[in-house]
C-alpha cells in the first residue's frame, strides 16, 4: 500500500466519519462536517520531512553521499515514534507513508506516541562494521536536534538491530551532555537498558494476533450472535476443523519472520506446521514441516537462507529450494509477510492460496489487493493491528527508562499480549458484525476517530 493509497483510505474514512451523527459529539450537521474536513485535513498531511546527507568514509571506495531521513507524521498523540530502516529502497514517499502508518497504529493501539520513521538509502549487507558503525552516528549528528525521549524516539527497523540503535544512543549521549538519554531510543540492548524481549516482540505479537482469533475469539462468540461475514467466518470454522496440522508460510525470515513461525511450531492449542519460508533470495519448501529451530540456528551464525544441497545439509534441514517469490503462491493455510512493502498486487494476488494473510510487514498488500481478498473470504489482519508488538513493548522499555526499574521478560510479554488483546477483540467484534468493508478500514476508523478527538479536545478544530 502506497503513500497515496493510505492517504485515500484516510479521507474515506474521514468523509464516512463525518456524516456520522454521533462523531465528536457534534450534533450539528453543517459544523461536524467543517470540522472533520479540517481533521482530514490535518491527518493527510505531514508535520515535518527532513532530508539530510551523510558523508561516509569507506574502507576502499573513497568519501561517499548517502541520503537520509526522518519524517515526523503527526504527533497530536504523543511523542513521535517510529523505527529507522538501513535499505536500498528507502525514498522519502516510503518513509513517509510508513510515518503515517505509525501515527495510526500508536492510536489504534491507544499508545501515547505519534507517528513518525526514518531511513537511510543503504543495503547494510555492503559495508563493514566500522563503515556501519559511522553511518549510524552520523544519522544521529544530522537528525539529533530533532530527536530526544520528549520528541520523537526511533527504534529498529528493517535492516537495523540493537546493536545499531546502542550506537546511536552512544552518539545521542555524547552529542546531548548532561540530558537524559536512555529514553531517546527504543530497541536498545537489555545491558544497555532495553526490554527484556523487545527483539521478540513483533513476531510473538503476529501470530497473537492470528491465535487469539482462531482460538478464543471464535470461542467467545455465540450461537445466536449475528455474523455478517459469512465467507470469511466458514474460513476460520474450515480452519479450525481441519484434521491435519494447519500450514504456514513466511515470507522473511528476519527479526520478525523467524520468531513468528517459531510461535506457530511452538503452539500448543492448535498444532502448526510451517512449510515454506523464504528471504530475498530464496524460498525453502518442504509439505511436512520445515524444522525451524535448526533453520534459526543456522541464520543466527549469519547465513543467508540454505540455498543448495551443501548448505541444507550443513543446516540440518530438509527442503526443497524454490524461487524467492514462490513463497507467496505456494500452498498453504497461513501466510505471513514479514519483508517488505508492496508483495502483493493486481499481478499475483489471485495466485496466493493462504485463506489468512497477516501483514507482519507495513504495508505488504496493495488496497486493490486487499478488497479482492475481501471478497474471496480471505482474512486479511493488517499491519497496524498485527505488528504492534514491537512499538508496545518500546513504550514499555521508554517507560522503563523514565523510572530507571527493570520489567521481566514475563511482564513485558504479558503486558504486551493484554494490551494487543484489547484491540484484537475491538476490531474482531466490529468487523465480523460489519458488512462491506476491510478489516483495515475497520482499523483506520477506530485509528482517525481517536486522533479526531485529541485534535478536537486540544482545539485544533473549527
Ligand atoms: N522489527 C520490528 O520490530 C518491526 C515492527 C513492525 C514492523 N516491522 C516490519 O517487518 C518487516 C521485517 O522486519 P525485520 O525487523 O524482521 O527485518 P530484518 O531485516 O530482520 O528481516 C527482513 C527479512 O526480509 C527479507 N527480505 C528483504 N527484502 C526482501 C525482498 N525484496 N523479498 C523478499 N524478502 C526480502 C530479508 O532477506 C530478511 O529475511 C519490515 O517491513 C519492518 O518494517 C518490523
Amino acid at each position: 500500500m502506497e503513500k497515496q493509497e493510505t492517504r485515500q483510505l484516510i479521507e474515506t474514512v474521514m468523509d464516512k466519519l463525518a456524516n456520522r451523527a454521533d462523531f465528536l459529539g457534534i450534533e450539528d450537521d453543517e459544523k461536524r462536517r467543517k470540522v472533520s474536513a479540517s481533521a482530514k485535513e490535518i491527518l493527510k498531511t505531514t508535520d515535518k520531512i527532513i532530508k539530510s546527507y551523510i558523508r561516509v568514509s569507506t574502507d576502499g571506495k573513497g568519501v561517499i553521499r548517502i541520503p537520509a531521513y526522518r519524517v515526523q507524521h503527526n504527533n497530536i498523540s504523543g511523542f513521535y515514534k517510529g523505527g529507522i530502516r538501513f535499505s536500498e529502497n528507502v525514498n522519502e514517499d516510503e518513509v513517509e507513508n510508513l510515518a503515517i502508518l505509525m501515527t495510526l497504529k500508536n492510536s489504534l493501539h491507544r499508545l501515547p506516541f505519534g507517528g513518525a520513521k526514518g531511513g537511510v538509502h543503504v543495503d547494510s549487507r555492503n559495508f563493514s562494521e566500522r563503515e556501519l558503525n559511522l553511518i549510524s552516528r552520523k544519522y544521529v549528528q544530522r537528525f539529533a536536534r530533532d530527536l530526544g525521549p520528549n520528541h520523537d524516539i526511533p527504534a529498529p527497523d528493517l535492516g537495523t538491530n540493537e546493536r545499531v540503535i546502542d550506537w546511536m544512543v552512544g552518539e545521542y549521549k555524547t552529542i546531548k551532555q548532561g540530558e537524559a538519554y536512555l529514553g531517546s531510543f527504543t530497541g536498545k540492548s537489555v545491558e544497555n537498558g532495553g526490554a527484556k524481549g523487545r527483539r521478540e516482540a513483533t513476531g510473538k505479537g503476529i501470530f497473537l494476533s492470528y491465535s487469539w482469533l482462531i482460538d478464543q475469539w471464535l470461542r467467545l462468540q455465540k450461537n445466536d450472535q449475528q455474523i455478517n461475514r459469512q465467507k470469511q467466518w466458514q474460513t476460520l470454522i474450515n480452519l479450525t476443523q481441519k484434521k491435519e496440522s494447519i500450514s504456514v508460510s513466511v515470507q522473511g525470515f528476519g527479526n520478525v519472520g523467524s520468531v513468528a513461525t517459531l510461535e506457530a511450531v511452538k503452539y500448543q492449542k492448535i498444532a502448526h506446521k510451517v512449510v515454506a519460508v523464504s528471504d530475498q533470495f530464496t524460498t525453502l519448501y518442504h509439505e511436512d514441516g520445515i524444522n525451524i529451530e535448526r533453520l534459526i540456528t543456522y541464520t543466527n551464525k549469519g547465513h543467508d537462507l540454505p540455498s543448495n544441497d551443501e548448505e541444507l545439509k550443513k543446516a540440518g534441514i530438509k527442503a526443497s529450494v524454490r524461487l524467492a517469490n514462490d513463497v507467496l503462491t505456494i500452498e498453504t493455510d497461513v501466510l505471513i509477510l514479514a519483508a517488505i512493502e508492496d508483495v502483493i498486487h493486481k499481478e499475483n494476488m489471485e495466485d496466493v492460496k493462504a485463506k489468512v494473510v497477516i501483514e507482519g510487514a507495513n504495508a505488504p498488500i496493495t488496497e486493490e489487493a486487499d478488497h479482492y481478498f475481501e471478497e474471496q473470504g480471505t482474512i486479511v489482519i493488517p499491519d497496524i493491528l498485527a505488528n504492534a508488538g514491537g512499538v508496545i513493548v518500546s513504550y514499555l522499555e521508554w517507560k522503563q527508562s523514565r523510572v530507571t526499574e527493570l520489567f521481566s521478560e514475563e511482564e513485558i510479554i504479558a503486558d504486551m499480549s493484554e494490551k494487543m488483546i484489547e484491540t484484537f477483540k475491538i476490531v474482531y467484534d466490529m468487523y465480523f458484525s460489519s458488512v462491506d468493508e476491510t478489516m483495515r478500514f475497520n482499523c483506520f476508523t477506530l485509528s482517525l476517530e481517536r486522533l479526531s478527538s485529541l485534535l478536537y479536545r486540544h482545539g485544533k478544530l473549527y
